[in-house]
């Protein structure tokens, strides 16, 4: 399989059709021959993915359209470029992948893993511009525009960090390939992962005792002659929120087997809340591409604009093409999702349903630190379940943002943070995430809930 390297144009050298729609939540980039150059440089580098993995998600996806498997989406709020380590990548990994085998052992349902990873390095904000003791400066909008130091040098968006962007998502899905298809990844790891972790976590404890149930299980199939090869490599894909078009179009090429555009920057890509306008440059772009698409619904999404992002970005209604990641809130998901599920459902529509239990729940703390609620988390993920399961529809999985370090910018969890610790480990650079032991925990009671489905 391959995929050509063109340049952003489209065949005629013409600009693509989403290149002169408005296009919200972009850098003001100061130096535009900079920005030119860094682009050119970009549309000559070859695709982080290929054309074929994208078809292959999309496959799994359908299974998840189709009720006969579950999503787990997860990963950093805002990847940043002194992150792109050994360690932290395998933290991050380690975790889905714990998270992973709660689901599919627990629910007794096959995952399909996709990580916020290898690309997540832009941040749509709700302001332009941050206010400190009186000096203002624009908004820190992720490590793929600006810094996050508050001075004037740090925050001017420099073009140059686009091509940063590329290589820290090139190494890092290089090292996210070799952990899941090299060893690491092999089920009969599943103590090892757990390994600096057991003692002194109850999520940990609990794990370590499922992990023991897998290991007899394992065992009795060897005894059996039973090793197939699903055993040893993950399948796992790495997804982010298209959101500087810039970067996106210089990585959209034509899949050489199809004439179909591919945006190879990540295997799938989500269209976040605040750029899903219908006459956008955004949606347009998510229209043209061929890659299995994500689009977050917040608490406002009518079902119109439900029904006209269907017809807009999944007009053959192909299973595993369009996943709506709902994000309403706690408060919320009970009185707004049905609308929208149902009537999507009776249009004929086969979308993925998953839901983000983060982004509708982010408060101020006492402390100052932007926080969620473990229990808002787990309230949301519980209303979206009942939400589905009074309409006979698929919970078709959970989006959030979570690290594999023992951070504290979430409160609650069976190993409880309180709003107190929260400055012991803030580290995001945007908005807040569940640490190791609450994502295990997230696990574990999303399983929970999916077998009581
Ligand atoms: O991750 C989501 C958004 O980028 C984030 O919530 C925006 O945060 P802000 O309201 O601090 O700009
Ligand atoms: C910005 C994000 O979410 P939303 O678009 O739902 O606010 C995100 O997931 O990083």
């Amino acid at each position: 399989m391959t995929v050509n390297v063109e340049t952003p144009q489209d065949k005629n050298g013409q600009e693509f059709s989403w290149q002169s729609l408005p296009a919200a939540q972009q850098p003001e980039w100061p130096d535009a021959e900079a920005l030119r150059k860094s682009l050119a440089d970009l549309a000559s580098y070859p695709p982080l993915v290929f054309a074929g993995e994208c078809d292959q998600l999309r496959t799994r996806l359908a299974a998840v359209a189709r009720g006969e498997a579950f999503l787990l989406q997860g990963g950093d709020c805002a990847e940043a470029f002194d992150g792109v380590s050994a360690d932290q990548i395998r933290n991050k990994l380690k975790t889905l992948l714990q998270m992973a085998v709660v689901l599919t052992y627990a629910a007794s349902v096959p995952v399909v893993k996709i990580g916020r990873i290898a690309g997540q390095y832009s941040k749509p904000r709700s302001k332009p511009t941050e206010t400190r003791d009186g000096v203002t400066l624009p908004v820190y909008r992720g490590d793929s525009v600006n810094g996050f130091a508050f001075t004037p040098e740090s925050r001017r968006p420099d073009p140059e960090r686009l091509k940063r962007m590329y290589n820290a998502s090139a190494s890092t899905l290089n090292l996210v390939r070799a952990f899941t298809t090299g060893g690491y990844a092999d089920l009969r790891q599943v103590h090892a992962w757990n390994q600096d972790f057991v003692r002194n976590s109850p999520s940990g404890q609990r794990y370590e005792r499922l992990a023991k149930e897998i290991d007899s299980a394992l065992s009795f199939m060897n005894a059996c002659g039973v090793d197939p090869e699903e055993f040893r490599t993950v399948e796992f894909f790495a997804s982010h929120e298209a959101l500087v078009l810039d970067y996106e179009t210089a990585l959209t090429r034509t899949d050489s087997r199809t004439g179909k555009l591919y945006d190879v920057s990540g295997h799938m890509v989500w269209i976040g809340e605040r750029t899903r306008q219908l006459d956008g440059a955004h949606i347009e772009f998510a229209s043209r591409i061929s890659n299995p698409i994500g689009v977050k619904l917040g608490p406002t999404t009518t079902v119109d604009e439900a029904l006209t992002l269907i017809d807009r970005l999944d007009p053959e209604r192909e299973p595993g093409r369009l996943t709506f990641i709902t994000r309403m809130g706690a408060g919320k998901v009970r009185d707004r999702l049905p609308g929208l599920v149902e009537k999507v459902t009776a249009s004929g529509a086969q979308v993925v349903w998953i839901c983000d239990p983060m982004h509708g729940n982010t408060y101020e703390a006492e402390t100052g630190h932007k926080t969620r609620r473990f229990d808002d988390v787990l309230d949301e993920v519980k209303g979206f379940f009942e939400v589905h399961r009074a309409l006979g529809t698929h919970p078709g999985g959970i989006h959030v943002e979570l690290t594999g370090d023992d951070v504290t910018e979430c409160v609650g969890g069976g190993d409880e943070v309180f709003e107190d610790d929260l400055h012991q480990r803030y580290e995001t650079a945007c908005d807040p995430r569940l640490n190791r032991s609450q994502s295990l925990d997230l696990a574990f009671l999303v399983a929970e809930m999916y077998r009581g489905q």
